[in-house]
């Protein structure tokens, strides 16, 4: 018998990654709130991708539904929803639990460590362009998803390992990592670079990139984040910095950030999470940030007249 797994959140993220894992006939539990259980339970989970459609009746509780400990948690909730989804899953956290979060950004790291215990805190990200729809189907776009996740200082590499192959399942790949911190200071360059360039100018990569001064714009936006993850301690390699720049400077991709997806439907951002921490980090190093500092702003003053998360 594999696992037993608690996926926290159904929405883009947690209801594909779950979703595949459940389809894959892995022993997979949704947490939800009772909006969304009743709208599993009316039209049950529906995926839409390019490898494949997919609807499914999966397990889905509620917070007063946990009937004990859970083997692994994958935690898939907005980084402003952290907080309460802790409480609601607190029930789910046994001696051995571990506890994979999606995130994007570092804090969530120290937050779960403090609550729950450093030791079950596993690093984790993923790569996945994806949405809810209007009807509540998770719609995926793009490449193959990635999943990855590892120990965050060193330890009992086999048992990730085992972890790997317990998860594993079509429809995204599973990687287990030596280096899972790197892996999210990578993506977190890649994704507060790719915010400020669609959030503060409204736009996808590509349209930036057309436009007279777009192309330094993105570089100068990279440029900021990569030099706060080296003073940190984090530098990214060279193939991985070029890699971004390649991926933000395209005239060809309709790529944006989920940030910007949520704000273009006035829905709350990360913004904290993703720029305000960067920015933080960047003023602790006297490292001058004045993009992120704009995006920051811009994002603050727009989370003013979001709809309330
Ligand atoms: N979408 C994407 O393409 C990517 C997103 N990410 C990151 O993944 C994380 C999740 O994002 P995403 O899936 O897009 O967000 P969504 O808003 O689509 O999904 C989050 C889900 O969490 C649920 N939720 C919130 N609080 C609780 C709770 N206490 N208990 C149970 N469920 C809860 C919400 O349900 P409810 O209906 O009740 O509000 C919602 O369905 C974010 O940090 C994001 O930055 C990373 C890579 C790509
Ligand atoms: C970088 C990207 C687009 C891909 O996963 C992402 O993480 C996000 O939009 O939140």
């Amino acid at each position: 018998m594999g696992p037993r797994i608690l996926i926290v959140g159904a929405g883009a993220v947690g209801g594909y990654f779950g979703g595949r894992m459940a389809l894959a006939g892995h022993d997979v539990t949704f947490l939800v709130r009772p909006g969304r259980l009743a709208q599993l339970r009316a039209d049950g989970l529906r995926l839409v991708s390019p490898l494949g459609d997919a609807a499914l009746a999966p397990r889905a509780i509620t917070a007063d539904e946990i009937d004990g400990p859970h083997d692994v948690i994958l935690l898939s909730v907005k980084a402003y929803s952290l907080a309460a989804a802790m409480d609601d899953f607190a029930a789910a956290v046994g001696p051995d639990t571990r506890i994979i979060p999606l995130l994007n950004g570092m804090r969530h790291l120290d937050v779960l460590a403090e609550r729950f215990g450093d030791p079950k805190i596993l690093g984790g990200t993923c790569l996945i362009v994806s949405k809810l729809d209007a009807a509540g189907q998770v719609v995926h776009m793009g490449a193959l998803p990635k999943l990855t996740f590892g120990e965050r200082r060193g330890g009992d590499a086999s048992a990730i390992r085992d972890l790997k192959e317990a998860l594993s399942s079509p429809g995204f790949e599973t990687v287990s990592s030596g280096r899972i911190i790197q892996d999210m200071w990578n993506k977190w360059v890649l994704l507060a670079s790719l915010g400020a360039v669609c959030c503060l100018m409204r736009a996808t990569v590509a349209e930036v990139a057309a436009a007279p001064g777009g192309d330094e714009f993105a570089r100068a936006a990279i440029a900021e984040c990569a030099s706060i993850a080296a003073a940190s301690g984090h530098p990214l390699a060279e193939g991985t910095l070029e890699g971004i720049v390649r991926l933000l400077t395209s005239r060809e991709t309709p790529l944006t950030s989920s940030m910007f997806r949520d704000l273009s439907q006035g829905a709350p951002v990360e913004a904290a999470q993703i720029i305000g921490d960067m920015v933080q980090r960047g003023r602790a190093h006297q490292i001058a940030t004045p993009i992120l500092d704009l995006t920051n702003l811009n994002l603050n003053v727009y989370e003013r007249h979001a709809r309330p998360a």
